[in-house]
């Protein structure tokens, strides 16, 4: 029989790093029905949410990102990030982790540097093509570094480095018997070809001015739209369901059968979307967010696209949106083809890869 274990898991700020943390729970809980768990994530951010929604505990740390612009709110960083040291520090001591898993984000940082500090073996997740500055800090000390893209020994001592994936949560790794189920759902006309729009975890500003802008278009071209134009900027854009075919939402909970109603996607480039969408296998036009670290997630769309597994639509080139998105709906082959290599590139098995590294820092 396992013994009874304490895992301490901390990542967020965005979904892209409260997913990937949620999927290697729930396969830990497979494994180890009688852990207990605890989550470690930022005051304010998106995880304080959705963690507890997925059933997990979670503290929140007084803890930001510094603002690469100058920026007043800078001040504050020091003292956040002694406070941030301080609780994450009386967090390990009180809970006794056996081990502890950092996805990435502010959180992540003081929580595995003071667990770390402890001797408590650690496991980092790297989503990315290219590290954020935290996994990078806390890679020296780090027992396991799982990772989804090639050439990341750049960042990262090569003999930690192991090529896992990102995890995919269970219920979008099988997804093609829901689409009737998926268009009911979302009230669509199967007649009518659906093109959902996804801006990340947050929504994306240029995304929705795209889509507005192309409105008409859409409408006249017979398709119609699941919209995720992201909590912010929600208000903005909700009047436009009253348009035939096209509806909004702030933040979709039900991505399995999101992914199942749409023929078409047009995405941001994060890296968990990436690797659901590799999964899905959709058509799909990426428009990464060119204002992320070193311009990550065109990086990570393009380790898509030189493999013909999509279309790349910079955002400086959305002007151009109509032709690439026209093209693409006249050509059945590239959509087929488009299909099948992106679906080519899904590594289904991450989570329990990374789990397995793990399950090896336990031992
Ligand atoms: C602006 C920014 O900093 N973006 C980063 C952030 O992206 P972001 O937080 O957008 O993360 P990803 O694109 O990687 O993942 C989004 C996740 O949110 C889920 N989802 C999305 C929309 C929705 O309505 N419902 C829903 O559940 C998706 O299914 C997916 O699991 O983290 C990623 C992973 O480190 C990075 O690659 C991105 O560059």
């Amino acid at each position: 029989m396992k013994q009874s274990i304490n895992i301490l898991i901390s990542g967020g700020g965005t979904g892209g790093h409260i997913y990937p943390a949620i999927a290697i729970a729930n396969e830990l809980k497979v494994r180890y029905p009688d852990a207990n768990f605890l989550f470690v994530g930022a005051k304010d951010r998106m995880e304080m949410e959705k963690v507890p929604q997925n059933g997990y505990e979670i503290k929140g740390l007084w803890i930001s990102g510094v603002q690469r612009s100058l920026s007043l709110k800078n001040l504050s960083f020091p003292f956040k990030l002694i406070s941030s040291l301080w609780n994450a520090k009386k967090i390990v001591k009180k809970f006794k982790p056996n081990v502890v898993i950092g996805t990435g984000g502010f959180a992540s940082g003081p929580t595995l540097f003071m667990a770390e500090r402890k001797g408590v073996p650690a496991l980092i997740q790297e989503q990315n093509s290219y590290p954020g500055i935290t996994n990078k800090l806390l890679a020296k000390k780090a027992g396991k570094i799982c990772v989804a893209y090639d050439k990341l020994d750049r960042f990262f001592p090569k003999n930690k480095i192991v090529k896992t994936g990102n995890p995919v949560r269970q219920d979008l790794l099988e997804i093609s018997s829901l689409t009737v189920e998926a268009k009911a759902y979302f009230k669509l006309n199967p007649n009518k070809k659906s093109v959902l729009v996804l801006g990340g975890s947050l929504g994306a500003r240029a995304i929705n001015k795209l889509i507005e802008e192309n409105l008409e278009w859409f409408i006249q071209n017979d398709l119609q739209l699941i919209w995720q134009t992201g909590k912010l900027y929600f208000e903005e854009y909700k009047k436009y369901d009253a348009k035939e075919g096209v509806q909004t939402h702030a933040f979709l909970n039900r991505m399995d059968l999101t992914y199942a109603a749409a023929d078409f996607i047009i995405s941001r480039a994060g890296a968990s979307s990436i690797s659901e969408l590799c999964i899905v296998g959709k058509p799909t036009i990426f428009i990464p967010s060119p204002n992320v670290t070193e311009d990550h997630q065109t990086k990570n769309a393009l380790a898509v696209v030189e493999k013909n597994g999509a279309v790349l639509l910079e955002e400086k080139n959305t002007s151009m949106f109509q032709n690439v998105m026209g093209e693409l709906l006249k050509d059945e082959t590239k959509q087929a083809f488009l299909s099948k290599n992106i679906k080519d590139l899904a590594l289904p098995n991450a989570t329990k890869s990374i789990v397995n590294e793990i399950e090896k820092l336990i031992a």
